[in-house]
């Protein structure tokens, strides 16, 4: 790994019983990358965002993040500090105040007793205020999370981000759920975030045109192989129809 280099796969595959997700993907990441991950439905966009960011494991093959290979990090509080996920669904607890929900970027560095506090008296509120004040929304800060509209949830899941404050943000489909405009509001200052603060960033994708517009560098997922894996100017409509063409493949070898 060069010192550039932050994420490096090598030789992935995942399986989920003889069906492919992934197969034999090797690619690096530098520090500080902006990239889009683009692909079909069932591509292995979401499996490569779960692998990275733990909740899954491959079947073969290593990945190293920061020269480390993620086997090796025993603990989830020095993992928060390296890999920070904004899932589709976005992960928030609606019956708890949105303090409490931005707060639970925190959990994996207090103890206990310091956690469960933070249910009843939030716990270094200031942090919460600067990071909501960061994504447009500090007058929510004692709002139930469940009467915040999509796109004001997802600003909670960026400032609960932020106060994890991850090396590499991975972030899956974060504004499929929003209308045209939220979506791209919420889309651009994940991308300022992830540029003022020197940030990795990965994010599946459905829009070609945001793709195209927000980030650095974009990689083709097809039937979990890497189709292509491009700057993003050199991207162009021949590659992206067959991408995304129907045609039949057999996955269960
Ligand atoms: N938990 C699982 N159990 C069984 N198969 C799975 C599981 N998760 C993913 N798969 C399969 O792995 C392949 C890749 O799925 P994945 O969710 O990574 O695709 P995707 O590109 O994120 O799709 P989408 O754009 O629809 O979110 C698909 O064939 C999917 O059916």
């Amino acid at each position: 790994m060069t010192s550039k280099e932050i994420i490096k796969f090598k030789n992935i595959t995942k399986k989920f019983k003889g069906n492919i997700a992934l197969s034999s993907l090797s690619f690096n990441i530098n520090k500080g990358e902006l990239v889009a991950l683009i692909g079909p439905s069932g591509s292995g966009k979401t499996t490569l965002l779960n692998l990275l960011s733990k909740i899954q494991t491959a079947n073969t093959g290593d990945i190293f993040i920061e020269n480390t290979n993620i086997k090796d990090y025993k603990s989830n509080k020095l993992y928060a500090k390296k890999v920070g996920m904004i899932r589709q669904q976005f992960d928030l607890i609606d019956e708890l105040t949105v303090i409490n929900n931005v707060l639970a970027g925190r959990l994996n560095e207090w103890n206990i007793l310091k956690s469960l506090l933070s249910l009843i008296i939030p716990q270094e509120k200031k942090l919460a205020v600067n990071a909501l004040k960061r994504v447009g929304i500090e007058e929510k800060l004692f709002a139930k999370t469940s009467t915040l509209s999509g796109g004001q949830q997802q600003r909670v899941a960026l400032a609960r981000l932020l106060v994890q404050n991850p090396n590499i943000i991975l972030a899956d489909e974060p504004v499929s759920s929003l209308d045209p405009t939220r979506a791209e509001d919420v889309l651009s200052l994940l991308i300022s975030l992830a540029k003022e603060n020197n940030k990795t960033l990965i994010t599946s994708i459905h829009s070609i045109k945001y793709a195209k517009k927000y980030f650095d560098r974009v990689i083709g997922l097809r039937n979990g192989e890497l189709f292509f894996d491009l700057p993003v100017n050199e991207l162009n409509e021949g590659l992206l129809t067959e991408l995304y063409s129907l045609k039949k493949v057999n996955n269960n070898e």
